[in-house]
């Protein structure tokens, strides 16, 4: 029998820092949720025990911290890559680095029309996200960058059709040609390279995702993913390809009869669960090799 260590993988998940810029009276806020991972020859940590390669999850942790001070958060992209390759210059047994950040927007409270200097309030409307992987140093150093939007719930109360769909003697559905179509829809995106004006690019996405989703006339969630999916690859040239994850809010029309009301379409039971799970991917024909870039994101077919 011979039995070997596979795969692994250690690092500090969930910091919670919250980088506040004071330089002046209006403040500026980044609150970031920071995940790190290495991954490489650390076969030693695991199998005798000795943990002379380990670089701490406790100094990954003062690193996120630290670096939060020192050089700030120009775009959580930007951050997650300075410290993988922070990590991958600190720890010589580190073949790659994985840095997941999620931030949670704040706007500014309105006071009298204006937005106050250092009180906010949390925005709503989905959780900005990027999974940084970068393999290697100097010349042979690899930068993946995925970043994307999760819990952007999203309805339309019409506009939404979904028949002509295979039957068997389980099938109990009926064809509709107007329902609600609703899900919280997790949006990943890979760059091509670096150069990314980050911040511009997500707004831009973003506004199109739910320009697309209101727009679409849809025939299924599926349906309404690849048309939101090939408008993203089509405007912008730097992403490679997109993938979804979309849970099926099913909102069931509740049967008023006995009350003697009829409904034409307007009071639902909205169900949370079980739910259809809608999973896909855009793909550009001509993309990169994708290499480590969707290394343990869970959540994606
Ligand atoms: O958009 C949908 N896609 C499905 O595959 C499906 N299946 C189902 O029961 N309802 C729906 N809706």
């Amino acid at each position: 029998m011979s039995i070997r260590l596979g795969p692994n993988q250690y690092g500090k998940a969930e910091n919670r820092v919250v980088r506040i810029v004071r330089d002046t009276a209006r403040h500026q806020i980044r609150d970031l949720n920071v995940s790190t991972a290495l991954r490489g020859r650390f076969d030693d940590a695991h199998i005798s025990g000795d943990q002379k390669d380990v670089l701490p999850t406790d100094t990954q942790k003062n690193t996120v911290f630290a670096y939060a001070k020192k050089i700030g958060v120009a775009s959580i992209e930007e951050f997650a890559l300075a410290l993988a390759d922070r990590y991958l210059e600190a720890c010589p047994a580190a073949e790659g680095a994985r840095v997941e950040v999620d931030e949670y927007a704040w706007d500014r409270i309105q006071v009298d029309g204006t937005g106050h200097d250092h009180s906010f309030v949390r925005s709503g409307g989905g959780v900005r996200t990027t999974i940084v992987n970068v393999d290697g140093r100097g010349a042979d150093r690899v930068a993946h960058v995925v970043s994307g939007i999760k819990d952007l719930v999203v309805l339309k109360s019409t506009g939404s059709e979904f028949k002509g769909f295979l039957k068997d003697e389980y099938t109990t559905l009926q064809e509709t040609t107007d329902r609600i179509l609703s899900t919280s829809l997790v949006a990943r995106w890979r760059y091509e390279g670096t150069g990314v004006d980050w911040d511009k690019s997500y707004e831009s996405i973003r506004a199109l995702l739910l320009q697309r989703f209101a727009e679409i006339h849809s025939l299924a969630l599926q349906q309404t993913l690849h048309g939101m999916g090939t408008s993203v690859l089509e405007q912008h040239p730097d992403v490679a390809e997109i993938k979804f994850s979309a849970p099926n809010k099913h909102h069931f029309l509740s049967d008023l009869s006995p009350f003697g009301l009829d409904n034409p379409g307007e009071v639902f039971f909205a169900a949370d669960r079980p739910y259809g799970l809608i999973e896909a991917s855009v793909v550009r024909d001509e993309a990169g090799d994708a290499g480590n870039a969707w290394h343990a994101i869970p959540g994606f077919c």
